[in-house]
C-alpha cells in the first residue's frame, strides 16, 4: 500500500474559507479525509468546521459525507451536457472490474483487506505492557517491537506498521512526557485509547527466593510503582528500557541475585519464575495508552468520544482561566490537562523596558475533552479558543475506553 495523492482539499460546501484537508490513499484508488477549517465572520476567522469526505484519487470524484453535497464526479453520464452540446459517447472495451470500487463502511475499519493481520509498532519487546495493550486494542493483531518511541512512531510514518500504541499516563506514576512532546513533533492522528490494569510481577530464576534478590531491574515507571515492595525487599534500583526487557535481561544473563518487575506473560515468555503478585503499591494501577494512525478516523457520535488537542496561549492574567471557560461554558468535561515548555520558545521576555531581563517560561497545553469533534459545542468551543490561543492543533477524536 503506497501513500498517493495526498489531495489537500476536499469538498465540503458550508465552508467559505481557508480549508485544512488531509486525503489518504486506502489502497484501492480510494481515498477519506478529514477536513477542517475557519469560516470567515466580519473579516475575521471565526468559526471552525469540520468535514469528512470520500472520494476517488486521481479524479474528481469526491463526494462529503455530511452535508451530502456532491462536488463533481468527473465521470460524466452518457450523453452528459458539455456547453450547451450533446457530447458525443465514444462506445469503449474496456475490463470494468478494473475500475476502482466505492469505500464501504468495512473499508474504514481497523483490518486491512488483503486478510493480513493489522501491524502495530510498541516500544519495548514481548511481553511488554504496551504489547499487551496493542493486543487489547486488536485482538490477534501482529506486534512489532521497537527500541524506543520515537520508533514506533516512525514505524507509522513510513508506512512499515498500520498504527503504534504509546503509553501516555498512568494513574499513579503521572504522565510520559516523552510521548507529549513527540505528539507535537511528529503528526499523526490520535485515533483510540486503551485503558489497562497493570498488575506488576516480581521475577527471577526459576528457584530463587525474594529474600535471596540484591538488585531489581524495571521501566522507571513500574520501578516507581512499586516502591514499597522495593523498600521491604531493600534492594538496589536499576532502570531499564521497559518491564519485559528486564525479564529478558535476568533471563539471558542467568543473574541468580537480580530480578525483574514485569508482566506475568513475561515471566512466561522468558522462562522465569513469579517471586509475587501484584506488588505495586496502588491496586489501582492503570496506564493510559494512544493508539496513533497516519490518517483520523471519522468522529461519530453513537459512543463517547474523546479529543485530544494542544494550544499555547499569549502571555496576560487569567488567559488560562479564559481557555478553560470555553469547555466550561459548554459543559463540556475535562479529563486531563498537561503542560509542556514550548522547546522552541521555552522562555519569553517580558519587559522589553527593563532591558528585557525578566523572562517567562512558555508552554504548551494539551487538553483532553470528553466530546467528539462531531459535537456542534466542540466545534464552537474550539473556535472560541482559537480567538485567544497562539496555536491550535487538533490531535485526534477517538472513542473513550474503560479499564
Ligand atoms: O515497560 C513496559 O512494559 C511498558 O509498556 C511501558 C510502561 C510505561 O511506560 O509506563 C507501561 C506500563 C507500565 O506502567 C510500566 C511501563
Amino acid at each position: 500500500m503506497a501513500l498517493k495523492g495526498v489531495a489537500g482539499v476536499l469538498g465540503c460546501g458550508k465552508m467559505e474559507a481557508a480549508r485544512i484537508g488531509v486525503g489518504f490513499d486506502c489502497g484501492r484508488k480510494c481515498g477519506f479525509g478529514l477536513n477542517l477549517g475557519f469560516k470567515e465572520e466580519g473579516g475575521e476567522r471565526r468559526k471552525w468546521e469540520c468535514c469528512v469526505g470520500v472520494g476517488v484519487l486521481g479524479q474528481r470524484a469526491i463526494t462529503p459525507v455530511e452535508d451530502g453535497r456532491s462536488q463533481g464526479s468527473g465521470l460524466e453520464s452518457p450523453g452528459a451536457v458539455d456547453g450547451g452540446q450533446q457530447v458525443e459517447v465514444k462506445a469503449f472495451h474496456k475490463d470494468l472490474s478494473l475500475l476502482p470500487k466505492p469505500l464501504s463502511a468495512a473499508d474504514l475499519s481497523s483490518a486491512p483487506r488483503d486478510g493480513s493481520k493489522v501491524r502495530v509498532a510498541y516500544q519495548g519487546v514481548p511481553g511488554a505492557y504496551s504489547e499487551a495493550a496493542a493486543l487489547k486494542a486488536y485482538p490477534g493483531c501482529e506486534t512489532v517491537p521497537c527500541e524506543e518511541f520515537e520508533a514506533a512512531f516512525k514505524a507509522v510514518e513510513l508506512w512499515l506498521v498500520d498504527k503504534a500504541v504509546l503509553p501516555i499516563e498512568n494513574s499513579v506514576g503521572g504522565s510520559i512526557h516523552r510521548n507529549y512532546d513527540l505528539l507535537l513533533r511528529h503528526r499523526l492522528h490520535i485515533v483510540g485509547e486503551v485503558q489497562l490494569q497493570v498488575n506488576h510481577c516480581l521475577l527471577g530464576l526459576p528457584g530463587m527466593r525474594k529474600e535471596e534478590l540484591k538488585r531489581v531491574l524495571s521501566h522507571p515507571q513500574a520501578l516507581a510503582q512499586c516502591e514499597m515492595t522495593l523498600m521491604e525487599l531493600g534492594v538496589v534500583r536499576v532502570s531499564t528500557e521497559d518491564t519485559a526487557g528486564a525479564a529478558q535481561v535476568v533471563a539471558l544473563n542467568r543473574l541468580r541475585d537480580t530480578g525483574a518487575i514485569a508482566s506475568s506473560r513475561a515471566a512466561e515468555i522468558y522462562g522465569l519464575d513469579i517471586l509475587a503478585e501484584n506488588i505495586q503499591d496502588d491496586d489501582d494501577n492503570i496506564t493510559r495508552f494512544l493508539i496513533l494512525a497516519r490518517e483520523p478516523i471519522i468522529p461519530g457520535n453513537g459512543r463517547p468520544h474523546k479529543t485530544s488537542i494542544v494550544f499555547s496561549l499569549e502571555e496576560g492574567p487569567g488567559v488560562l482561566f479564559k481557555a478553560l471557560a470555553v469547555f466550561a461554558l459548554r459543559d463540556i468535561n475535562l479529563s486531563k490537562i498537561e503542560s509542556r515548555p514550548q522547546r522552541k520558545r521555552p522562555l519569553r521576555v517580558v519587559d522589553d523596558s527593563n532591558k528585557g531581563s525578566a523572562k517567562y517560561f512558555d508552554y504548551l497545553f494539551y487538553i483532553d475533552f470528553e466530546a467528539s469533534m462531531a459535537e456542534p459545542r466542540s466545534q464552537q468551543a474550539l473556535g472560541h479558543l482559537q480567538e485567544f490561543a497562539g496555536f491550535l492543533r487538533v490531535l485526534g477524536c477517538y472513542p473513550t475506553d474503560v479499564p
